[in-house]
């Protein structure tokens, strides 16, 4: 782009700047109502898609937090100062939001939108009670001295402070961590991600800006009652303008904010008997045309965090052994998948973990690497007791996985994945950029690849490059060489054994017994949720047990 180019782009931006900043000055009272219903669905559009659009998790609870601002003002806008009001908003709304967010967001899928949706009704119902039994009136007036053009100006510093807000959530760790969770929520746990309290986090503050947009609302109405605060329609309107715009970007909902604004003020004076039937025909439209919104259509970049460069790891002082599994069982109703396992890895050792399918090999990675709540016994890990960790502790404290089932983030490229481990790393010394490490799995070319579009062999790459990328000190590879062609299979085992050699501590689970008897220098065999032999590979492959347990497995 030219100097004089740019120049003219300034000019036209600051032209366009103060033409909405004057705005209520030329606009008159019809049009000056317009601007004002754009801002706040900008707000609540855009506060919307900070938490729902990285995440997926489509809230119907909008006009919850909205209307509990609203009545917040109701209740104290005649008697506190106006900041205090809207302080008092802010408060409500993210106390409500902590306290549903913590014992709903572990809900996903249609289960969180039935919430989210139940939870703005229950809310709008104790109002209403409230009102009726305490108050002894279904609403009530607010008198201030909030003229529409304050009314304006109040809600285009919220709207300025909430594009700040996203763009700065955006390219923190925070955003890629949300984006992380949206895409794979195992993973992003198993990468050191403690998906709920990112999720409360954002979801808290988005419904912050929800309920200041209410209290900011509500001297509009003079008369405010729990069908004009709790409007669900609110909810919808959000959702639809979000998705049309794109939930997945900054921008995005202010894109589909404008035009629907403009119709729906159309449809509500041609339809009004006909009003939520059109919405819902937009919604559908909407979701079959456009999937990732109008700002989809230009390709327009997600949030990105640059990756720079990682964290370094820390010299950890090895406890000797590793980790020690004691007496470990996981009961699944009557059927105990894993009973009474004990074993002890050491420093740089591979383990091999073998048997035959369904024996229990899985069941116990998922224990060691918090996926699974033991039922019996106790798993310790340099000294540290694993008991009662959660998945995303577990990482931190430096033990990785890959899954049986690949799983990376599929909308995330590459090198995002990567990140994704080292988002919230604590460790403090020198260790493999991303960038090394997508070269020493074979991904070196393809950081900006979305990890969906590689091919199988590849994202198991990319799952061991995250694991890696953890800095651990302990990997759990779950039958990572599966389905490779034999001359990936030599790859593979190379690569494992370079990690050896670099003094990573690894238990495999394998069904390919040729990288077994090359990589491991100790078996423990599993059948039917027992360990029912181990040694050296050559030890255990040729004991009768171990052989009958297979039933002349093709490998064994
Ligand atoms: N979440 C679960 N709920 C109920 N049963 C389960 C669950 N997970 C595993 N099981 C059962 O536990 C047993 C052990 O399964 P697991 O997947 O651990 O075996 P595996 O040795 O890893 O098998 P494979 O080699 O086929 O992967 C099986 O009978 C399986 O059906």
């Amino acid at each position: 782009m030219t100097g004089s180019m740019r120049a003219l782009l300034w000019c036209a931006g600051l032209a366009l700047a103060a033409a909405v900043v004057t705005y209520p000055v030329y606009a008159n009272g019809y049009y000056l109502a317009l601007g004002i219903s754009v801002l706040y669905f900008t707000i609540l559009a855009t506060a919307w898609a900070m938490f729902s659009g990285p995440t997926r998790y489509i809230s119907l609870a909008t006009v919850a937090f909205f209307g509990l601002g609203a009545y917040t003002a109701a209740v104290l806008g005649e008697t506190m100062p106006w900041p205090v009001v809207l302080l008092a908003a802010a408060g409500v709304g993210a106390l409500t939001a902590a306290i549903t967010g913590l014992s709903t967001l572990r809900l996903s899928g249609i289960y969180f939108v039935i919430f989210s949706f139940g939870l703005a009704e229950l809310i709008r119902q104790l109002v209403i009670w409230y009102e009726v039994n305490i108050h002894k009136s279904v609403g009530r007036y607010l008198f201030s001295g909030v003229t529409q053009d304050i009314l304006y100006w109040q809600l285009l510093g919220l709207t300025a402070l909430v594009f700040l807000v996203g763009w700065l959530l955006g390219r923190s760790r925070y955003g890629l961590a949300l984006r992380a969770i949206g895409a794979d929520e195992t993973a992003a746990s198993h990468s050191g991600i403690d998906a709920t309290r990112v999720k409360l986090g954002v979801f808290i503050l988005s419904a912050t800006f929800m309920a200041v947009t209410g209290a900011v609302m509500a001297p509009r109405w003079t008369y405010i009652d729990p069908a004009i605060a709790f409007n669900p329609t609110i909810s919808f309107q959000v959702v639809i303008m979000a998705l049309l715009g794109g939930a997945g970007s900054l921008f995005g909902p202010v894109l589909g904010v404008i035009p629907l604004v403009l119709l729906f003020e159309v449809l509500t004076a041609t339809l009004p008997n006909h009003f939520s039937i059109v919405l819902g025909l937009i919604f559908v439209l909407i979701v079959m045309a456009l999937p990732n919104g109008v700002i989809g259509l230009f390709g327009a970049g997600r949030w990105r965090v640059p990756l720079g460069r990682p964290a370094a790891a820390s010299a950890r002082t090895m406890v000797a052994p590793l980790l020690a599994v004691d007496g470990v069982g996981k009961s699944f109703g009557g059927l105990r998948a894993v009973d009474d396992v004990s074993f002890k890895v050491s420093p740089g050792e591979i383990i091999g973990v073998i048997g035959p399918n369904g024996s229990g090999k899985t069941t116990l990675l998922n224990t060691l690497s918090g996926a699974l709540k033991p039922s019996s016994g106790t798993i310790r890990f340099g000294g540290a007791l694993l008991n009662g960790l959660r998945a995303h502790q577990i990482a931190r404290l430096g033990l990785a996985r890959t899954f049986q089932l690949v799983r990376v983030m599929p909308d995330l490229t590459v090198a995002e994945n990567v990140a994704a481990a080292r988002l919230f790393s604590t460790s403090d010394g020198a260790g493999a950029t991303a960038s090394e490490l997508l070269d020493l799995v074979g991904l070196g070319t393809m950081h900006e690849t979305p990890a969906g579009d590689l091919t199988y062999i590849d994202q198991k790459r990319l799952e061991l490059a995250r694991a890696l990328a953890l800095q651990p000190r302990l990997v759990l590879l779950d039958e990572w060489l599966a389905g490779l062609n034999p001359s990936e299979l030599e790859t593979g085992i190379a690569l494992i054994a370079r990690l050896r050699d670099r003094g990573l501590t690894i238990i495999m689970v394998e069904h390919v017994m040729d990288a077994i008897r090359a990589l491991c220098s100790h078996c423990i065999v599993m059948s039917a949720g027992s360990v029912i032999a181990r040694g050296t590979p050559d030890e255990v492959l040729a004991d009768p047990k171990v052989v009958a347990a297979y039933l002349g497995g093709e490998d064994a």
